[in-house]
C-alpha cells in the first residue's frame, strides 16, 4: 500500500464523529442555558466570558464533517441561538490572509475571555474579586517569564539537555521500555499512545518540579489520563456537580493535581523560609522558570489554591498537545513505508545525533539544536504530523470597529463581536496543499532546510503560543532518539491508522495502537 492509498483510507475511519455529533445535540441544550446566563447574568470582575456557544458553533464549522445534515442543523440553531441574543460572532477560515492584522492591530482583540474562560471552567480557578486590570498585568508579567524559558532557542535547548532525552535512563527507562531479558530479542508489547505520554510527563515534569514529585504523586499520571477526558465538556461550561461517574473522576483527579501542584510550591516557600519540609521533600532541583513564576505570584498575593490551578493550567499546555503530537510523529514515522529509513540516513550523515558501537547501541551525540537546522525531511515529517491532526481555533474578542478581508469575503466586525479563526479548515485545501490527503514526508522541505510555508499550527499574533520552540524541539529530540535506538511494528501485522477523533487541538486517535518495539542491535 502506498502512502496515499494509506494516508486516504484510514480517514474514513473517523466515523465516529457522528456519534459525537448526536452527543453534542444533548449538550446543546444544556449550553444553550448556560449562554443565556452569561448574556443576560453578570459580567466577571476580569470581563467578558467566551460564549460556549461561540466555541460549539466554531467547533461545527471546523468540522470535516460539517455538510452533514445534524451538524447543519445544530449550527442553523446556534447561528439563531446568537441571533436572539444579540451576540455577534464571526468565523474566518483563511488564516494566512489575515495573520498580519493580528500583530499590527493586537489592541483591535481582547485575548483574555478566551484564557480566563478556560481558567475558569476547564482548570477550576475562580478569579472572583480580582479587578480586571490586575488580572491583565499578572497573566502579562507571568507570560513574559513563561516566553523567556520556553522560546528562547539557547534556554530551550539547555533545559533538555539536562531532561536528557537521548540515555538510556530516558529511552530505554525500566518504567517505560521494560526491556525484559526474559523476552526473546528483547520485545515489548505497549499502548503506543500511552507510552509516549509517560515517556513524554517523565521528561517534563521532573525539568519543572524536580524528581521528587513523580516519587511522591505515582497516580499523576493515571489522574492526568481521567481528567483529559472531561476537558471539552468542562470547556462548554458543564457545571462540575453534574452526577456522570467519569465526569466526577475527572474533577476528582483534577484537585489531586492541582492539590500535588499547589504542594511544591508550599514546599519550595518553606525551603527558602528556612522551615521544616513537608516530609522532608528535597525541592532543590525545581526549575529557576518555576521559582521565577512563584515570585510572580507571591507579588500579586495570591492564594495557594490559585497557584495550583494556575500552574497546572500550564502544565497542560504545556504537555498535552505535545504528548499527542508525538503519538503522529512517531505514528508516521514508522508507519510510511521507506520513511524510517531515509530518516536514519539523514542523521547519520547529518552528525546531529551519533551512536556508540557498544551492542546495543547507546546515543554518544543528540544536537538537539542542530535537529530541526540539518535534517530537513525530520523536521519536514515533523512538520507533515502537524499538518493533518492539528486543528486548533483561536477566538478574539473584537474591542474596535475592524474589517477583515481573507481574500474570498470581507468581515464586517463591530465592538463586541466574537471572532474565531481556525486553522484546520485550510488544511485539507488543494490549493494551499497539492494532493491534500496524502501524508507526504517531504511536503514541507525547502532546499536544505524544511520551513512552516502557510503552516500556522501555535496561534496567531502575540498571543501564538509561548512553548512553541520548547515544544518543537522536545518532539524532534525525542523522534530523533527512538529513531535511533528502536524498531517499532504495529502488534499483529501490518500498520493500521487508529483513526482520528475529533474535539482537540491536536486530533486524538480513535482508537488503541498496540506496538511491539525492539531495541536495536548493532548491526541491525
Ligand atoms: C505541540 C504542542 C503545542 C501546541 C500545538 C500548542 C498550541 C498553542 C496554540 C494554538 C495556542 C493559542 C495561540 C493563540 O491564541 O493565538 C497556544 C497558546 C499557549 N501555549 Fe501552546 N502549544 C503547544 C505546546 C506548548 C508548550 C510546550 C507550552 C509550554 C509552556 C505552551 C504554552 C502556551 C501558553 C502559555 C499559551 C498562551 C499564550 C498567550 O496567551 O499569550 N504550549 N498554544
Amino acid at each position: 500500500m502506498n502512502s496515499a492509498e494509506f494516508y486516504t483510507s484510514m480517514k474514513m475511519l473517523d466515523m465516529e464523529v457522528y456519534g459525537l455529533l448526536s452527543a453534542a445535540f444533548v449538550g446543546l441544550v444544556l449550553v444553550a442555558a448556560t449562554s443565556l446566563v452569561l448574556r443576560y447574568g453578570q459580567t466577571p470582575s476580569t470581563g467578558p466570558w467566551l460564549p460556549p456557544t461561540i466555541m460549539l458553533e466554531a467547533a461545527f464549522a471546523a468540522d470535516r464533517y460539517s455538510s452533514s445534515i445534524v451538524s447543519s442543523l445544530i449550527r442553523f440553531t446556534l447561528r439563531r441561538l446568537h441571533a436572539l441574543l444579540s451576540i455577534h460572532h464571526e468565523i474566518v477560515p483563511d488564516v494566512s490572509q489575515v495573520e498580519k492584522v493580528f500583530f499590527k492591530q493586537n489592541d483591535a482583540f481582547d485575548v483574555h475571555p478566551m484564557g480566563s474562560s478556560m481558567l475558569r471552567r476547564i482548570f477550576g480557578c475562580d478569579f472572583k474579586g480580582i479587578a480586571r486590570d490586575k488580572y491583565v498585568e499578572m497573566v502579562d508579567g507571568f507570560m513574559k517569564i513563561v516566553a523567556r524559558d520556553f522560546l528562547n532557542e539557547s534556554a530551550v535547548i539547555a533545559t533538555l539537555h539536562r531532561g536528557d532525552i537521548g540515555s538510556k535512563q530516558q529511552l530505554a527507562n525500566t518504567k517505560m521500555l521494560p526491556l525484559d531479558p526474559a523476552y526473546p530479542g528483547h520485545v515489548v508489547e505497549a499502548d503506543l499512545e500511552s507510552l509516549l505520554r509517560g515517556l513524554s510527563f517523565h521528561i517534563s515534569i521532573p525539568l519543572l518540579y524536580g524528581n521528587d514529585y513523580l516519587e511522591r504523586n505515582p497516580s499523576a499520571l493515571w489522574d492526568w489520563d481521567c481528567f483529559g477526558e472531561q476537558t471539552a465538556l468542562l470547556a462548554l461550561g458543564v457545571p462540575t456537580w453534574v452526577p456522570i461517574p467519569s465526569f466526577q473522576r475527572g474533577i476528582a483527579a483534577r484537585d489531586m493535581l492541582v492539590g500535588s501542584i499547589s504542594a511544591v510550591y508550599r514546599r519550595t516557600k518553606q525551603y527558602n523560609n528556612g522551615e521544616a519540609v513537608d516530609h522532608g521533600a528535597d525541592v532543590t532541583d525545581v526549575s529557576e522558570t518555576a521559582l521565577d513564576r512563584y515570585k510572580e505570584y507571591d507579588r500579586h498575593g495570591l492564594s495557594i489554591e490559585h497557584i495550583g490551578h494556575i500552574e497546572f493550567s500550564l502544565l497542560w499546555a504545556q504537555n498535552k498537545n505535545t504528548q499527542q503530537l508525538l503519538f503522529w510523529y512517531i505514528f508516521y514515522i514508522y508507519s510510511v513505508p521507506g520513511l524510517l529509513d531515509s530518516l536514519r540516513q539523514e542523521l547519520t550523515s547529518s552528525g546531529a545525533l551519533l551512536i556508540s558501537a557498544d551492542d546495543p547501541p547507546r546515543i554518544t551525540k543528540l544536537d538537539i539544536g542542530a535537529l530541526g537546522k540539518q535534517c530537513p525531511l525530520l523536521k519536514s515529517t515533523f512538520l507533515e504530523s502537524f499538518r493533518v491532526t492539528e486543528e486548533s481555533i483561536l477566538f478574539r474578542r473584537v474591542t474596535e470597529k475592524l474589517t477583515l478581508d481573507d481574500g474570498k469575503d470581507q468581515y464586517q466586525l463591530r465592538p463586541g463581536s466574537w471572532l474565531s479563526v481556525s486553522t484546520a479548515l485550510t488544511r485539507h485545501d488543494s490549493s494551499i496543499y497539492p494532493r491534500p490527503l496524502e501524508f507526504l514526508p517531504d511536503r514541507f522541505v525547502e532546499a536544505s532546510t524544511a520551513s512552516y510555508k502557510t503552516l500556522r499550527p501555535w496561534g496567531l499574533g502575540l498571543t501564538m503560543c509561548k512553548g512553541r520552540t520548547f515544544a518543537e524541539k522536545k518532539v524532534l529530540a525525542i523522534a530523533a532518539s527512538m529513531i535511533a535506538l528502536c524498531d517499532i511494528e504495529q502488534a499483529g501485522g501490518e500498520w493500521q491508522h487508529p483513526g482520528f477523533r475529533t474535539g482537540a487541538t491536536i486530533l486524538a486517535p480513535a482508537s488503541k495502537l498496540r506496538v511491539r518495539i525492539k531495541r536495536r542491535r548493532r548491526f541491525d
